[in-house]
């Protein structure tokens, strides 16, 4: 590997409490939330097939309309105890609420900015009532931050001419300014969840960002920032030169998760997921498949399976309104999770071979191990592979723990777990495995001698 100065500044995975209590959450809620809710993907009876809080940048908007509808914003319904209490209910460890996305608008009263909460009929700090109502259910609060800023002056995409950069100063400048303001406001922030970072002239400044990140790791001891952040002085995001990741989880799983515990590299890593395809500001007119509980919960359990945290998004309306299908989805979630809830906090990757019936999960500090049913076999024989020196002893349901679930054991290492239940299977279920580490005898399983 080569010497980098703006590269990875630590090999291999933060070991701190600040990062194992992150590593533990499994279940986050994303919030998108800003003017872009009013238009909510559409103008002047046009149909707007793009994500919702891009909406600026489509040509039928016209950009003097959208930066002028902050006049308007005014969500009457806003009731941060309410959102709280709903992400508390569906099981949410951890929430990530936009601060400012890509078209500027901040939802706190910045100084450094006119274009903000403050100078909108609703003109309280939308930041700091989000705060406080997720700090006060015990939610750990993470502050998504967009670099891109269409509606600052210096804002640049790439930077062409000497002008370009000149201008470009005053954004760096305004750019650290809004995040050193941001966590003195609010130092309960646990972290950071930067976006928008992909344009050439931001990639430029890797200097600048990494002494950036540097300054705000000192003002909030332990502070989590991933892999999105910054580049190294080579212009490589989220992994340097050296194939090293910048930044403390990866955050390149936006609306898809890894496959195989080789995809992630060993790090940890969070995944971002939409209820539809692609929306994640509020759209009133959600096209194609919009996921069920299932799906969600499968996608949960999976990116736990794999030591990752699952985060899905609520796009609140131009009122303030989480929309009923989001609120339905919440409640079908924190129902599984009242019961399910223990293979999911504390729990990560076990390094047993991947069955079709589902995923295995298992608990870190404990070592107590779940198989998590999502697709039942007809035969009612989950097939479980164990490693060398393992035997399965006892299986049984999360749910019911006298249920007594037979074992058979059908090769070496290799054993069915018979399960038929009573009554239809409606959503994914839980067994609890139970082994002994022993020197296994060969018994009837030899290999083969070939
Ligand atoms: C978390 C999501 N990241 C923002 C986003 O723009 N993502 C990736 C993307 C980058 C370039 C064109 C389309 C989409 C979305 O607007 C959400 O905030």
């Amino acid at each position: 590997s080569i010497t980098l100065k703006h590269g990875a500044h630590r090999l291999g995975k933060r070991t701190d409490k600040q990062m194992q209590t992150w590593r533990n959450y499994g279940l986050g809620q994303f919030i998108h939330w800003g003017v872009y809710a009013i238009p909510g993907g559409h103008w002047e009876g046009k149909y707007y097939p793009g994500a919702a809080e891009w909406i600026r940048s489509w040509k039928e908007m016209p950009k003097e309309a959208y930066d002028n509808l902050y006049k308007q914003f005014n969500p009457e319904k806003f009731n941060a105890r309410g959102w709280a209490k709903q992400a508390k209910e569906m099981g949410a460890k951890y929430v990530i609420i936009t601060t400012k996305h890509h078209d500027g608008f901040c939802l706190w009263p910045s100084k450094y900015t006119d274009y903000t909460i403050a100078k909108s009929p609703y003109k309280k700090d939308i930041i700091g009532q989000l705060v406080d109502a997720y700090d006060a259910e015990g939610i750990d609060v993470y502050l998504y931050f967009s670099i891109i800023d269409w509606n600052h002056p210096g804002y640049r995409s790439s930077l062409k001419t000497e002008a370009d950069r000149k201008e470009y100063e005053d954004f760096k400048t305004f750019t650290r300014n809004q995040l050193v303001e941001l966590l003195e406001r609010y130092p309960s922030t646990k972290g950071l969840w930067f976006d928008g970072s992909w344009d050439k002239a931001w990639i430029e400044q890797a200097e600048f960002a990494d002494e950036l990140g540097r300054e705000l790791r000192e003002m909030i001891p332990g502070l989590i920032i991933g892999s999105r952040f910054r580049a190294d002085e080579n212009g490589n995001r989220h992994f340097d030169t050296n194939g090293d990741m910048m930044g403390d989880y990866e955050q390149g799983w936006e609306r898809k998760i890894p496959e195989t515990i080789e995809d992630i590299h060993g790090n940890d890593w969070d995944c971002v997921m939409t209820i539809p395809e692609n929306q994640w500001g509020y759209h009133s007119d959600w096209k194609g498949h919009v996921k069920t509980s299932n799906e969600l919960i499968e996608m949960l359990v999976k990116s736990v399976s794999l030591d990752g945290n699952f985060v899905l998004n609520f796009g609140p309306d131009g009122e303030g309104n989480i929309r009923p299908e989001e609120t339905k989805l919440a409640a079908e979630i924190g129902a599984w999770m009242d019961v399910n809830k223990e293979v999911v906090y504390g729990c990560g990757y076990l390094d047993w071979k991947k069955q079709d019936w589902g995923y295995y999960t298992v608990n870190r500090e404990t070592g107590k191990k779940y198989m998590v049913v999502f697709n039942m076999p007809v035969s009612g024989a989950l097939r479980v592979k164990v490693p060398d020196n393992t035997r399965p002893d006892k299986a049984y349901l999360l749910e019911q723990p006298e249920s007594d679930i037979t074992i058979e054991e059908i090769h070496r290492n290799e054993y069915f777990v018979h399960y038929k239940p009573m009554t239809p299977v409606k959503k994914p279920f839980v067994i609890v495995i139970e082994t002994t580490e022993s020197d296994a005898d060969e018994g009837h399983y030899q290999k083969a001698k070939t």
